[in-house]
């Protein structure tokens, strides 16, 4: 029986209902505490998830909970739940597992492979609430974050420390969902990627437990101790547990910070300076690599006029001495692969443009045409492999006819090419992101540099790592979630 105070009457609660047939014979209340705030309780368990606490949901709360900024668009949840501690985290999880409820981490759903959206009945659990920066280190360079806070919102508050975060996926992510999602971004070249910057992390597994990837208290630079569970959680998806907090590395904020343009007659000629800059073990702390139609996105999107030709953007940290060296032999090598004088970043002004233009580029590309769908590879080679990787790429997008372009954090030897997609192109899409997924791990690379596997790659995963690997996978996820309620459907089929 289902009983409604008149507060709530107009809110779409049929979402409710698949958790709701899943608690067969349970008798449910539900009542308004404010205008907007609803609540849900349910007796026989999922009564403790209630209060002010947790529950509000309506159509709306969890059609947004639903999907990320990929293509992916399965089943909304059940419900949306916020936990405002970790304490109350463990306790939803209990409850999820006594009732054998799967349950989705909820970071900031800026996701490209469908992470959070649910392939069956389950809790959203939106981990925003938790948005504490503590135990910051100034002399050790490290410092906590907890699910709801943003890699913006963490350098904000670094700014007068002298020290920085450089993992930046282009979206302001939460930290913890970009060690979820093994994230990384244009810094990584000099600055690695979330496996290389996490130090410990706090996860609450699916049966409630508590517990410190590396032990409670540990932040030092590097252990030996047991198995490097750290690493196990980055990238783990929200299929292991939950992360609640992780513990950070830091840097020191550069000296000096140099922002350049350069373009080519092609993009092989880009490709090949970014290969030789890397082989010359040239410290550069970004090169981005951007094609003919990336560069049209961008202009358009952001109000820029760089010529219509593949670019590298580029960056350069350190002392005034050493980012002068590193200019001049970037400079020699683009020379030398018919590359332009370098354009630069002259203001603070001119440079924050100039890389939040880059770090929008995906939304440049939605824009080309507004409504349509983008898809978006993320194939990574091992660099001296990128010539062929992105060659091979190109011709396979104009083969297909469709509207797409290759942009890419090559330093790392990762890049994504994008398509846009019209509905009844589906299946040619398909089979582009399958071929190129699939060349890269001919050529010792990867189908996903650092989006995830998500729901679109688990075919590819089982190609890339083979099917003794994959079953060792998967057996370390039972381990951690013997009843499969962590994210089901996601990484493994
Ligand atoms: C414009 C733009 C540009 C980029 C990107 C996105 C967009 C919109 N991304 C992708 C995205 O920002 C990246 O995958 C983030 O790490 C996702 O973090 P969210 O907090 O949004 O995770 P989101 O909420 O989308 O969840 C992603 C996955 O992690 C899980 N998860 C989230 N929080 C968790 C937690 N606390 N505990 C356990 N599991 C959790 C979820 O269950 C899901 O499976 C990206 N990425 C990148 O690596 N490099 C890039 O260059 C870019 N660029
Ligand atoms: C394609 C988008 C999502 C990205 O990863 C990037 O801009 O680097
Ligand atoms: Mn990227």
């Amino acid at each position: 029986m289902l009983l409604f105070t008149t507060k709530i009457v107009g809110w779409k609660f049929q979402s409710l209902k698949p958790l709701l047939s899943y608690y067969k014979n349970t008798y449910c209340l539900a009542r308004a505490l404010s205008v907007n705030v609803n609540v849900v309780e349910v007796e026989n368990g999922l009564a403790s998830i209630v209060g002010s606490k947790y529950v509000a949901t309506s159509h709306a709360i969890c059609e947004q909970h639903s999907h990320d900024e990929s293509y992916h668009r399965h089943l909304l949840p059940s419900i949306v739940v916020w936990p405002q501690s970790v304490g109350e985290v463990s306790e939803v999880a209990k409850l999820c597992t006594a009732h054998k409820m799967p349950m989705i981490p909820f970071g900031t759903g800026t996701g490209m492979e469908g992470g959070v959206a649910p392939m069956g009945p389950s809790v959203s659990i939106n981990l925003t609430k938790l948005n504490e920066i503590t135990d910051l280190h100034l002399d050790d360079f490290d410092v906590k974050a907890q699910p709801g806070v943003t890699r913006k919102q963490l350098n904000y508050d670094l700014r007068s420390t002298g020290l920085w975060f450089p993992v930046d996926p282009g979206s302001d992510a939460s930290l913890c969902g970009m060690a979820a999602t093994g994230a990384s971004g244009t810094n990584a070249v000099r600055y690695g990627t979330m496996k290389q910057n996490v130090l410990n992390l706090q996860v609450v597994l699916a049966d409630g437990t508590i517990l410190h990837t590396a032990g409670e208290k540990r932040r030092c630079k590097k252990s030996s101790a047991g198995y490097n569970l750290t690493e196990l959680f980055i990238g783990s998806e929200g299929t292991l547990g939950f992360i609640t907090s992780a513990t950070l590395r830091l840097h020191g904020q550069p000296e000096m910070t140099k922002s350049a343009v350069c373009s080519f007659p092609t993009i092989m000629d880009a490709v090949n300076t970014a290969m030789q800059i890397l082989q010359c073990s040239i410290p550069i702390a970004r090169i981005e690599l951007l094609d003919e139609t990336s560069i049209k996105a961008v202009n358009n999107y952001s109000h820029l006029t760089h010529p219509e030709m593949p670019h590298l953007f580029l960056e350069f940290h350190g002392s005034a001495a050493s980012t002068g060296e590193q200019v001049d032999q970037t400079a020699e090598i683009a020379g030398l692969n018919s590359g332009s004088e370098f354009k630069w970043a002259e203001t603070q002004e001119e440079h924050n443009h100039l890389w939040q233009a880059r770090h929008d580029l995906w939304y440049a590309v939605k824009a080309f045409k507004p409504g349509s769908t983008a898809i978006s590879t993320d194939a990574c080679v091992p660099v001296s492999a990128l010539a062929e990787a992105i060659s091979h790429s190109a011709a396979l997008l104009d083969e297909s006819g469709l509207i797409g372009g290759i942009l890419g954090h090559v330093g790392d030897g990762n890049y994504h090419c994008f398509v846009i997609v019209e509905d009844d192109q589906a299946k040619l899409v398909e089979s582009l992101t399958k071929a190129i997924g699939k060349k890269a791990i001919e050529l010792g690379g990867t189908c996903t540099g650092e989006h995830g596997i998500g729901i679109g790659k688990r075919p590819l995963l089982k190609e890339e790592v083979g099917e003794k690997t994959l079953k060792l996978m998967k057996a370390i996820k039972c381990s951690f979630d013997p009843l499969g309620l962590m994210n089901p459907g996601k990484v493994f089929s």
